[in-house]
C-alpha cells in the first residue's frame, strides 16, 4: 500500500521563489519514491520558525488535516534541522522528513551498483541518521516507508562511533573505485579518444539519447543503458564507445540527472561520479522542451556544472522531445531533437563532430613505402577517396576533419619537408 503524505513548505515573503514549481517538483519526488501526495500546502512567513519551521498554528493545522485525510507522513520542502523535525513530530504524530531525505531515499531505491550504493549510504549517514537520532530501531522495523530506506538491508545506525567507523570504511572503499576509474580514464586519454558527456535535468532523456546513439553508431550495440520514466533513473556514469560517420571515435558518457536544490551532500558523495564530466571534451546539455519549467531546469543544471567546476568545458545546448511538442522551432538557432524518435540526431552528431574535430576537408598526401604507420592511420581513421601507387609511394586523397589531420599529419609533413 502506498503511503499517504502531506507536502508542505514555507514561502518567505521577501524572497522571490516559485512555490508552484517547487511544490510540483516535490510532489514528483514523493511519487518517484513510491508515495502518494494527499495534500499540498504553503505558508507565507517573514522568516522560518526556529523551533518548528512552520508557525505554531500551522503545525496544529497539519495535525488535524492529517487525521482527516489519513496521512502518515509529512514532507517538508526545505532542509530542516533534527530538532525542528522532532518538534513537528511531537505535535503532529506524523513521520517527518525533509526534501533532502526524500531525494536520498529515491537514490537509495534506485542505486544498483556497489559504488552508487556506497555513495548513497555515505550521504545518508552524514545527513539522515543524525537527524533521526534515537529512532533507529523503530525506523528499521518500519522498513519500506519513504525516508526509511537505506542501501542494502542495513539498519540505521544510531551510535555515533559506529557511524564514524562506517563513514571511514565507505570512504576507503570509494577511493578504491576512484582508482579503478582513473586507470580506465588514463587508458582512454592515451588513446586520444574524445569524451562527450550528456548532462541535464533528471528525466530529460539523456539515457534515451545515449541508446539512440548506441543503436546507430555503437561499437557494441547490445550495451544499452537504463531508461525509466521516473526521476533519477541513472545513478552511475556509463561510458560507451561510438564510431561516428567519417570513422571518428568518441566516448559518450551518460550521467546522473540533476534536480533543483540538489543536496550539497549528495553532490559531494557523488563527486567522483560527477567528476567524470570534468574530463569531457564536450558537454551536451539536454533540455526537455515539453517541460513548462525548462528555464528553471536549465539554470539548475548550469549551477551544478559550476559547482563541480565544469562550466568552462565547451557545451552544446540541445532541446529534446520535439516529437511531443508543438513548438515551431523552424528558424530558431539551437539544436532540436527527439532522442526517442531519432529526429535530427544526425544533425546533432554533425555538431558534435564539428566541435571535436573541426571543419571537414579533403586532403592529399604522398606516403612513402617506408611510412607504413602513416598509411595505416589514413586507412583506419579517414575515408579514402582515391589511391594511386607511384614509384615513390602511395598518393592518397581522403576526407577527414581539420583537427584530426593536424594531430596526425601536420607536423610530420613539416618534418619530411626538410
Ligand atoms: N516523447 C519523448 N519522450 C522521450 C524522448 N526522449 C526520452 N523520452 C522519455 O523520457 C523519459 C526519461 O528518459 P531517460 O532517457 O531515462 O531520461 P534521463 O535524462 O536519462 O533521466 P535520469 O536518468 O533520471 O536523469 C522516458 O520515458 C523516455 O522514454 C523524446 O525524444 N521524446
Ligand atoms: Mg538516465
Amino acid at each position: 500500500m502506498t503511503e499517504k503524505s502531506i507536502i508542505a513548505g514555507v514561502k518567505i515573503k521577501q524572497r522571490k521563489q516559485d512555490m508552484d514549481y517547487e511544490m510540483e517538483e516535490l510532489k514528483n519526488l514523493v511519487e518517484a519514491s513510491g508515495g502518494e501526495v494527499a495534500c499540498s500546502l504553503v505558508q507565507e512567513l517573514d522568516k522560518y520558525n526556529a523551533a518548528t519551521y512552520f508557525g505554531k498554528g500551522k503545525v496544529e493545522e497539519i495535525k488535524l488535516l492529517a487525521e482527516e485525510i489519513g496521512a502518515t507522513l509529512l514532507v517538508i520542502n526545505d532542509e530542516v534541522t533534527g530538532s525542528q523535525i522532532n518538534n513537528i513530530e511531537k505535535v503532529t504524530d506524523l513521520r517527518v522528513i525533509d526534501r533532502t531525505m526524500l531525494i536520498l531515499d529515491i537514490f537509495a531505491l534506485r542505486a544498483k551498483t556497489k559504488e552508487s550504493k556506497l555513495q548513497v549510504e555515505l550521504a545518508q549517514l552524514k545527513y539522515t541518521t543524525p537527524r533521526l537520532k534515537g529512532r533507529g530501531i523503530e525506523l528499521s522495523r518500519l522498513g519500506g516507508g519513504i525516508g526509511t530506506r537505506g542501501p542494502g538491508e542495513k539498519k540505521l545506525e544510531t551510535d555515533r562511533r559506529h557511524i564514524e567507523r562506517r563513514i571511514y570504511e565507505i570512504e576507503k572503499q570509494l577511493r578504491k573505485t576512484v582508482a579503478v576509474r582513473d586507470v580506465n580514464r588514463k587508458s582512454r586519454l592515451k588513446n586520444n579518444i574524445p569524451i562527450v558527456s550528456v548532462v541535464g535535468y533528471t528525466n530529460a532523456g539523456k539515457s534515451t539519447l545515449i541508446n539512440t546513439l548506441i543503436a546507430k553508431y555503437g561499437v557494441e550495440k547490445d550495451k544499452e543503458v537504463y531508461v525509466y520514466n521516473k526521476l533519477f533513473a541513472t545513478l552511475t556514469t556509463e561510458n560507451r564507445k561510438l564510431v561516428l560517420p567519417g570513422k571518428f571515435e568518441v566516448i559518450v558518457t551518460d550521467t546522473v540527472g540533476f534536480v533543483s536544490k540538489l543536496p550539497t551532500l549528495l553532490v559531494e558523495s557523488f563527486k567522483s561520479t560527477l567528476e567524470e564530466i570534468n574530463y569531457s571534451d564536450l558537454i551536451i546539455h539536454l533540455i526537455d522542451i515539453t517541460n513548462e519549467n525548462l528555464q528553471v531546469q536549465k539554470s539548475t543544471t548550469e549551477e551544478v556544472l559550476k559547482e563541480i567546476e565544469a562550466a568552462d568545458i565547451p557545451m552544446l545546448e540541445v532541446y529534446n522531445k520535439i516529437d511531443d511538442s508543438n513548438l515551431d522551432y523552424d528558424g530558431k538557432t539551437g539544436t532540436y531533437i527527439s532522442a526517442k524518435s531519432d529526429i535530427n540526431v544526425d544533425i546533432l552528431v554533425g555538431k558534435i563532430l564539428y566541435n571535436l574535430f573541426g571543419e571537414e576537408g579533403t586532403y592529399e598526401l604522398n606516403i612513402g613505402y617506408n611510412e607504413y604507420e602513416k598509411l595505416q592511420i589514413v586507412e583506419n581513421k579517414t575515408e579514402i577517396i582515391e589511391r594511386e601507387y607511384l614509384e615513390s609511394g602511395t598518393r592518397v586523397v581522403f576526407k577527414t576533419r581539420e583537427k584530426l589531420y593536424d594531430r596526425y599529419f601536420r607536423e610530420k609533413k613539416n618534418d619530411s619537408e626538410f
